[in-house]
């Protein structure tokens, strides 16, 4: 695997999550694997599960690794092609990229969206260059839509705890005080798609995703009825796709409580963190039984993990 970017750069997806959890039952099987080979991880934007679960798997796999704040630590970057640099800017990012090329074997990184322009952000114009001018394999560590280290902890998670061949699985939206990217519900809902689960997204209206993630999902504005016998209700935040970035008011009691959880089939209840607590998700249920957020976040080492040693095997 020369890149890692979402799901369509997998050529079989359970025998990643089955890898990643042969991985968890063994993890320093393959410390060979990585030796004298370095990962550069880029981070435009703060991340903390992302971070350490990457770095952790690449050293369970024999790896070097750099970690680069970018927008903290390195030159102000320039992402416009042919711009005059006489401004703020330092370094075009061609330039920047092709140099972490030069130190590393593998790089990650994470380039959250601007929220303002639509096009922009779903070209995956930042994600697309660094791919482009750092000649090495690139794996997204979150890009402007999508996330796909997220989805296969997501999917891993799913596999162990699910009771049945083929579990209900929703998504909810939940509420939020600020503009939150698409790239966590677009990236489950890409993958859950091609599981085999049955999966339903519910949102109040005007939270509708871009439909190129949703194929084969039933999707519904009700909430009550989407959770009724699920095996797994996933909870995330996101801000509107057709009024692109926008907070819609009202949809405060979208927040999930142990009361709406009695409908479900004693769902296990999954987000991926950072979460507000008692905004998205109240602490009666992030304290209870049925929260496997914390497994889920210890399963981010083991999904890294799959995805670097395919990309080890093909450098
Ligand atoms: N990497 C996991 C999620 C990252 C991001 N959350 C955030 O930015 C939370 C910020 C806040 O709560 O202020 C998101 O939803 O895409
Ligand atoms: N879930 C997740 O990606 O967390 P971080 O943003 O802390 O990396």
């Amino acid at each position: 695997m020369r890149l890692f970017s979402s799901v369509n750069d997998v050529q079989d997806v359970d025998a990643l999550a089955k890898e990643a959890l042969a991985l968890k039952a063994s993890p320093f099987a393959y410390q060979q694997l990585g030796k004298n080979k370095t990962i550069c991880l880029v981070f435009l934007n703060p991340s903390l599960r992302t971070r350490l679960s990457t770095q952790k798997a690449a050293q369970n796999l024999g790896m070097n690794v750099i970690v680069l704040n970018i927008d903290k630590e390195g030159w102000a970057l320039e992402l416009q092609d042919g711009a005059v640099m006489n401004g703020t800017s330092v370094e075009h990012i061609k330039d920047a990229a092709a140099v972490m090329g030069e130190y590393a074997d593998i790089i990650g990184l994470r380039s959250f969206p601007g929220l303002k322009d639509r096009d922009e952000d779903y070209s995956e114009a930042i994600f697309n260059k660094f791919v482009k001018y750092c000649n090495v394999p690139v794996v997204s560590l979150e890009s402007a839509t999508r996330h796909p280290l997220q989805s296969l902890a997501d999917l891993v998670t799913i596999e162990e705890f699910k009771t049945k061949l083929r579990p209900k699985v929703v998504l909810t939206w939940a509420p939020h005080i600020k503009a939150l990217p698409q790239a966590v519900p677009n990236s489950f809902a890409e993958w859950m798609c091609k599981a085999n689960v049955d999966f339903v997204i519910t949102h109040p209206e005007g939270y509708e995703l871009n439909r190129d993630f949703t194929q084969g999902a039933t999707i519904t504005n009700d909430q009550d009825e989407a959770l009724i016998d699920a095996d797994f209700v996933y909870v995330k935040n996101w801000s509107a796709y057709e009024l692109y970035g926008k907070v819609l008011p009202g949809n405060d009691d979208w927040m999930l409580t142990l009361d709406k959880l009695k409908a479900t089939n004693n769902a296990k209840v999954m987000h991926c963190l950072p979460v507000r607590r008692n905004v998205e998700l109240s602490d009666e249920v992030l304290d209870s039984e049925s929260s496997v957020v914390i497994h889920e976040a210890g399963n981010r080492v083991w999904a890294a993990q799959a995805v670097l040693k395919q990309m080890l095997e093909s450098l």
